[in-house]
């Protein structure tokens, strides 16, 4: 497994209409998507396109939201994740495990449509780090 771009920064919010109104204002945000829903991963998300990566606003689509504790932690929202690039998720996911990472369930299909699967915090001095299969890649 190589590092690939990293993809996304991963911003909970109680509010992704407030989050982008905030962007939009104080960032000069433009290139902002349509909010969808997500239920199969318990988030509405909306991305605010940056030159080279985007933001992923995550608002909980409901109080099983795995992101509802963090924000019950952290009400104005955060920082949550970071995405980062792979060629090949199964290859990913055996790789980490080998080496005794904590990689939380099985690959699932993301916001971009690609599979996702994320790691655990401890394993990366407390930051939650998420990859993504890179769109258009021959597996
Ligand atoms: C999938 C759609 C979209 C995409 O890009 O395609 C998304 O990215 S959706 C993102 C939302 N989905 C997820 O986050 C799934 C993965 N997350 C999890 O499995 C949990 O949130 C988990 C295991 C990271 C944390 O579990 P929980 O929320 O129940 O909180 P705990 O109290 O058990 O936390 C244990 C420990 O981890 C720390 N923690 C929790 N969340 C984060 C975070 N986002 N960043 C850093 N650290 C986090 C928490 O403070 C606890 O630390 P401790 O020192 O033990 O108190
Ligand atoms: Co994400």
């Amino acid at each position: 497994m190589s590092l690939g771009r990293l993809n996304h920064v991963g911003v909970a919010t109680p509010s992704i209409a407030k989050s982008v109104e905030t962007y939009r204002v104080l960032l000069g945000a433009t290139a902002i998507g349509e909010p969808f829903d997500l239920p199969a991963q318990g988030v509405k998300v909306c991305f605010i396109d940056a030159p080279n990566t985007q933001i992923e606003l995550i608002e909980p689509y409901d109080e099983s939201s795995p992101i509802a504790g963090f924000l019950r932690k952290n009400p104005a929202g955060g920082q949550h994740h970071v995405c980062f690039e792979v060629a090949d998720i199964a290859v990913a996911v055996a790789e980490l495990k080998a080496k005794g990472a904590t990689v939380l369930g099985e690959p699932r299909i993301g916001a971009h449509g690609t599979p996702i699967v994320f790691v655990h915090p401890k394993d990366f001095g407390g930051m939650l780090v998420e990859l993504m299969e890179t769109p258009g890649e021959d597996h």
